[in-house]
């Protein structure tokens, strides 16, 4: 940041980096001052703390989008919210946990600083184990998070009070003595055991089978590696463990607010746990854990690297049942999500070993798992982890039989895209409201109101064909970034801790003891269940909440806010808001007080919730894996649920910034290439297709359920002429043929041009010739033979002829393999990709650039390019004028730096 700049400036920037409009911004800090967080409080929060009620929705967006933004900030307005601002200040560290949180009044908080030391869950109130909201509904009691020791700090299995525990006691005392053994007392009976700790714990009935063998490899005293598509139940694999031995498990896992929910869930269940992050440690708890007082450790990569010499202390006392390594794709650079601190993890192998701790009788296993690891990745792991030679692969199906995968094309990012794109999202969450109980008639008839006056204000159904053609650039090759993508983008490329605390500690609740409680249809069904279930429906998708990922901060809050405005309870969430927002979104998604979250890839790993019916990519994800990932938070109830992926697909994707080396960028975009691929395709089945980038054949051969299987593949086409009149002009320019060989009239050129392109002609000169010579193939635009080149590509006819990895080719040159199948006049039958389909429906004259340079000569040519571009910009945005601004004022230095940026 400059060094001339003023706090308001900086303020400013700061708010216009977090994706608000600037005189949103400006007007915030004319209300509060050059205060980033009062500021920020202001915008989001309007009069009152963050609430999704939809009449403070409306407030809270009328506020801070729009147009209505302004009105809503004139001095009243303003006056007004800020008046409330010391009302929704945080008043603690953990204030953001909950808005359900109790303080007991009776008991003074402590200050702050105790409070950051770390908290204790108080028992729950609420109902099963396995309710999907069970986390939201339980209430945390302050007065224990202040207490320096619960007696319940030291629970163990043995002494929890329940009428099942103490038979389970009496059933396995053998195995939770403080040094209990591996390989002791566990028999041939442990899996009886196994099912009696996951009904009274966990409340589920039998282990899945990828689990079972995952607990075999553990017994076997072998490393692991487990891969098991999203929410399956990797947890369990290395939860089990800590119950059955007594001994300690460590986790080491990439986030904070994973580690803090992953915890609270545990604690619910019975389970002691606690977390130890990177930041500022906490002698109190971290002590605790290093003296074995909880059943699992999560630890974040940085931290375990510098607890090493205690955890060996620990292995010799306590003991050490298991390391697992969560979210293990991290480790690998061909991983979508690389964490260069997984990497030293080898340093758990070598320390942990019978020749390294006397007293160990084995190796501890460490055991890695991800829902998202490709071949290479799965080799990655092992060799960086320094896992055994006899690590045992656990691998089971990818396929989630619920998810119903479709590609759509969109411009996204514009507003006529957003009208149109979100529409029946829109009308879905209006029509369940409209549904809903009586007593909130008087908000439905609001909500409706309000859903009718937004359609007419946003959807104008003429709007659709004209940007529907508006959607298809044929200019296609734009590998410039649009001025969001410029701004720093870094935090996209990771996940986002939306909890400010570094530690924390909660202990065992009681277990489920009411086995009635235990619904097993609530319980997520085996992924590898058959499709039948799914087959042929078109069953609607039900309630549930929403995802919708973009690719830029502006666009969370931009898109937020068109969804707010009509009626739906959506917030933004992005690396850059304050952590309490983001608790705060985190928190009332999970409640299903928000019906959508529009996010960037921050709102990450580890969301656990049931009822997730829509997982919507509005933009290209940077890699499958990633995409994967992200989808596979949708439908882990096991019912049906949505994944769509709207991208523009007449243009080429482009890398977001991050650090890379050169090996990383070549990987980076390799698995760009391949999602573009993905988006491309007409004819296989989304599902396989995603399956099989993992390794998988899916056995069915189809889905049954994505766009693909459904419509069916368009018409089969023989592209023999096309492909060969490609492969001629490109071998011409390379002069890999004789030139009286080429099959049209005049492919001659002059020695110089030749000699001119010779060196490497890229897609656009090949264009031109083609255009050029071959008549018949005028209608058909750049984008078509971009779809044909790919697929020449991919069958190996055309190589990039600079020998660099690209996701769309740029200089194609004809392989052997191209020559020989032009020397053998083969027919090529392919189903026309979606870029070409795309073209076919909306032509476009071909012009080449000889013809089109010429035309500028002529003067009425001229004047009617001239025209028709003034007539393009008067329906684009305008940029303002650069006008003369008065750099002596805030304001004036704030526009200069605003026209600046733009
Ligand atoms: N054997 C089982 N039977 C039924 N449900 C199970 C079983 N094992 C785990 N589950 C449930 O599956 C859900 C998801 O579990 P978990 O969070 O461990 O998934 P995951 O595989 O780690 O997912 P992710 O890849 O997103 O981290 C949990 O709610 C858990 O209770
Ligand atoms: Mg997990």
């Amino acid at each position: 940041m400059n060094g001339n700049n003023t706090p308001t400036d900086n303020v400013v920037s700061e708010l216009l980096e977090m994706g608000f409009e600037f005189p949103i911004a400006l007007a915030a800090i004319e209300a509060v001052g050059p205060s980033l967080y009062d500021a920020v409080d202001f915008i989001l929060t309007g009069s009152c703390n963050v609430k999704f009620e939809p009449s403070s929705t409306q407030e809270h967006l009328n506020n801070a989008y729009g147009t209505s933004s302004r009105e809503a900030c004139t001095s009243k307005n303003m006056q007004r919210s800020f008046d409330s601002k010391d009302h929704m200040k945080q008043a603690l560290i953990t204030d953001h946990l909950s808005s359900s949180v109790k303080l007991e009044k009776s008991e003074p908080l402590g200050s702050s600083d105790t409070l950051a030391g770390g908290f204790n869950i108080a028992k729950s109130k609420c109902g099963p184990l396995h309710k999907p909201d069970m986390v939201q509904s339980s209430s945390i009691d302050y007065r224990k998070m202040l207490s320096v020791e619960s007696s319940a700090n030291d629970m163990t299995l043995n002494e929890l009070p329940t009428e099942d525990l103490c038979s389970l006691k009496n059933d396995n005392s053998s195995f939770h003595s403080t040094h209990w053994s591996q390989g002791q007392g566990i028999d041939s009976k442990w899996e009886t055991k196994v099912n009696f700790l996951l009904k009274n714990y966990f409340g589920i009935s039998s282990l899945k089978s990828f689990q079972k063998e995952a607990l075999e490899a553990w017994l076997a005293h072998r490393d692991c590696l487990v891969l098991a598509a999203t929410g399956s139940g990797k947890s369990l694999c290395f939860q089990i463990p800590a119950l059955l031995t007594g001994k300690v498990v460590v986790v080491v896992s990439p986030l904070i607010s994973l580690m803090h929910d992953q915890c609270l869930k545990l604690s619910k269940q019975g389970v002691s746990a606690c977390f130890l992050g990177s930041g500022q440690p906490d002698n109190s708890v971290e002590d605790k854990a290093l003296n074995g007082k909880y059943n699992i450790v999560y630890i974040c990569p940085e931290t375990i690297l510098r607890l090493i010499a205690p955890l060996r202390k620990l292995a010799e006392t306590r003991g050490i049942a298991l390391f697992a390594v969560d979210e293990a794709h991290c480790v690998s650079k061909w991983g979508h999500d690389f964490r260069p601190d997984y990497r030293r993890l080898s340093v758990l192998r070598k320390n942990f070993r019978t020749s390294s701790i006397r007293s160990l009788e084995h190796d501890i296993p460490v055991m890695a798992l991800t829902a998202t690891a490709t071949h290479h990745a799965r080799e990655d792991i092992i060799k960086s982890l320094h896992m055994s030679k006899e690590t045992k692969i656990v691998i089971t199906s990818f396929f989630r039989p619920n998810l119903r995968f479709s590609v759509c094309h969109s411009r996204t990012s514009s507003v006529s895209s957003y009208q149109r794109d979100f529409k029946e999202l829109i009308a879905t969450y209006s029509r369940s409201r409209i549904a809903d109980a009586d007593s909130k008639r008087k908000s439905i008839a609001d909500t409706s109101d309000g859903d009718e006056s937004s359609e007419d204000d946003v959807y104008d159904s003429n709007d659709e064909a004209s940007s529907d053609k508006d959607n298809i650039d044929d200019g296609i090759e734009d590998n410039e970034l649009s001025v969001d993508f410029l701004e720093d983008e870094l935090d996209l490329q990771q996940n986002v801790d939306d909890i400010d605390v570094t530690c924390g500690e909660f202990n065992a609740d009681h277990p489920v003891k009411d086995q009635a409680l235990y619904n097993p249809d609530e319980v997520i069904s085996d992924p590898v269940e058959p499709v039948e279930k799914f087959r042929v429906t078109q069953e609607s998708l039900g309630e549930g909440t929403t995802i919708i990922y973009v690719p830029t901060r502006k666009e969370t809050v931009r898109l937020s806010g068109h969804l707010c405005k009509c009626g739906i309870r959506s917030a933004a969430y992005h690396a850059k808001l304050p952590k309490r927002h983001l608790r705060s979104v985190h928190e009332e998604f999970h409640r299903n007080n928000l019906e959508v979250v529009v996010a960037t890839i921050a709102f990450g790993m580890g969301i656990d919730k049931s009822n997730v019916r829509r997982i919507i990519h509005y933009g290209w994800p940077q890699s499958l894996e990633a995409y994967y990932q992200e989808a596979g938070r949708a439908g882990r109830d096991g019912k049906l649920a949505e994944c769509t992926l709207y991208a523009d697909l007449s243009r080429v994707p482009t890398l977001l910034p991050s650090k890379r080396d050169a090996e990383q960028a070549k990987n980076a975009v390799l698995m760009l290439s391949d999602c573009f691929r993905y988006g491309m395709a007409t004819s296989c089945c989304r599902a396989k297709t995603l399956v099989k980038y993992f390794g998988e054949e899916l056995i069915s051969g189809q889905c049954f359920l994505c766009d693909v299987c459904v419509s069916g593949p368009p018409k089969l086409e023989n592209l023999k002429d096309a492909a060969a009149i490609f492969l001629q002009v490109a071998a011409a320019q390379y002069g890999l043929i004789e030139i009286t060989k080429c099959s049209y009239s005049d492919a001659i050129y002059s020695q110089t041009a030749r000699q001119k392109y010779l060196e490497r002609p890229n897609f656009n000169m090949l264009m031109d010739k083609i255009w050029e010579r071959a008549k018949g193939f005028s209608e058909r635009g750049k984008l078509w033979w971009r779809g044909l080149a790919r697929m020449l590509e991919d069958k190996g006819y055309i190589r990039e002829g600079d020998d660099l990895v690209r996701v769309s080719i740029k200089y194609p040159k004809p392989t052997e393999l191209g020559m020989r199948f032009l020397e053998a006049k083969e027919d090529l039958y392919v189903y026309p990709e979606a870029d070409m389909l795309l073209s076919l429906q909306n032509p476009t004259t071909s012009t080449y650039a000889s013809e089109w340079a010429r035309g500028w000569a002529n003067p009425e040519i001229r004047r009617q390019r001239i025209q028709s571009l003034k007539r393009k910009r008067g329906g684009r945005k305008k940029y303002p004028r650069k006008k003369k601004v008065d750099l002596k004022t805030v304001r004036g230095r704030l526009k200069a730096k605003l026209v600046k940026k733009i």
